[in-house]
């Protein structure tokens, strides 16, 4: 039996606009999902409890048709099985064992759906726990790689390589298409979480901005310019100037508005913690709904945000220098 770990993210600049080749940093936080594998004599049998509905939790076998018998979205448990699934594949390939079986059970504090990267955590944690069981041990950057083969074909194609990577490396990273670093030197960031307790689709999300970009000009253009914002801010992080990095978190939450993918909760939540004067906030994640990242190193935008109506939960998330490790 072994148990891995993997801390989920915020992205302090870039999503979405890392889709279409453009860069972006996203920073591992101390928020993980814990995946235990043991190795049985076949198949596949998965607990999952924080996939909950209305007390429900969910067991399933991920073999076979057999879906399980509780009132979960269909999406939800196809999606759920699915990176369980693939990850367990991905092991199986890694230690050419195409027949090992395994029991795995999965908990987590990462809210799921929410842009904090709940599905690359699962993935990674999964991938290093079952090669781990089965006697071989990958390098992060092998784990990371094939980590977002699985949310590639989960996610139908439309992924980048920076919430996986990010997950399987910890800290602050660098993403540019194929082009996956960590950034050395940062060690700490002040970051303040909100959220709205809902979650958006990835999916459709993404898909919107790509009809956008395809249908105007400017779109592709407000694409681009996230490009900049990223490539800007890069310049200012090692510096420590909280000040200027939170005025290019306010830019690029204003883009990512203009292409759609913000929602009236995560408008308020990033003026609250605006008007509490934190040095910047924006969305973080798909978008539609979950989480904001603002920078506030006072307790501020904490105090503000917990009497934000449409902010469920506030908390203070450190960034995570690990990344994937076995517990
Ligand atoms: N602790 C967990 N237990 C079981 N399944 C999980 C767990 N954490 C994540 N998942 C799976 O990941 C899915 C959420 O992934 P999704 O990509 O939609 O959101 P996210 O990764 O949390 O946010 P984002 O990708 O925007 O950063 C869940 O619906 C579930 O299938
Ligand atoms: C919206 C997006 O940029 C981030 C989701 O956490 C999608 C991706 O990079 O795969
Ligand atoms: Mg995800």
């Amino acid at each position: 039996m072994v148990t891995s770990s993997a801390p989920g993210k915020v992205y302090l600049f870039g999503e979405h606009a890392v889709v279409y080749g453009e860069p972006a940093v996203p920073c591992a936080i101390e928020r993980r999902v814990h995946v235990t594998a043991t190795e049985i004599d076949e198949g596949l049998r998965i607990h999952a409890n924080d996939l909950q509905l209305d007390g429900f939790t969910v067991e399933y076998s991920g073999d076979g048709e057999s879906h399980p018998d509780v009132d979960v979205a269909e999406s939800l448990v196809e999606a759920g099985m699915g990176y369980v699934n693939e990850a367990v594949a991905q092991a199986r390939d890694a230690a050419d064992a195409p027949d090992a079986g395994f029991e795995i059970s999965v908990e987590g504090d990462i809210p799921l759906g929410a842009g904090l990267g709940s599905s690359a955590a699962l993935v990674v944690a999964a991938i290093d726990a079952a090669t781990r069981e089965l006697g071989v041990e990958l390098p992060a950057s092998g784990i990371a790689d094939r980590a977002y083969q699985v949310e590639h074909e989960v996610q139908d194609g439309q992924a980048s390589r920076a919430d996986t990577f990010c997950s399987a490396m910890g800290g602050a990273v660098r993403v540019e298409g194929d082009d996956c670093r960590r950034l050395d030197g940062i060690d700490t960031l002040p970051f303040v979480i909100g959220y709205d307790g809902g979650a958006g689709d990835t999916g459709a999300l993404v898909a919107g901005v790509r009809d956008l970009r395809e249908e105007y000009d400017f779109a592709a253009d407000t694409v681009a310019t996230i490009g900049d914002i990223v490539r800007e801010g890069e310049a200012v992080l090692g510096t420590g100037d909280y000040e200027r990095l939170g005025e290019l978190m306010d830019f690029n939450h204003g883009l990512l508005s203009a292409l759609g993918v913000s929602s009236r909760s995560l408008d308020s939540m990033v003026w609250a913690a605006r008007d509490a004067d934190a040095h910047g906030a924006k969305l973080t994640g798909a978008g539609g709904g979950g989480c904001i990242v603002a920078l506030d190193e006072t307790d501020d935008a904490l105090t503000a945000l917990k009497y934000t109506p449409g902010c469920e939960d506030v908390f203070r998330a450190e960034l995570d220098t690990d990344g994937v490790r076995q517990e």
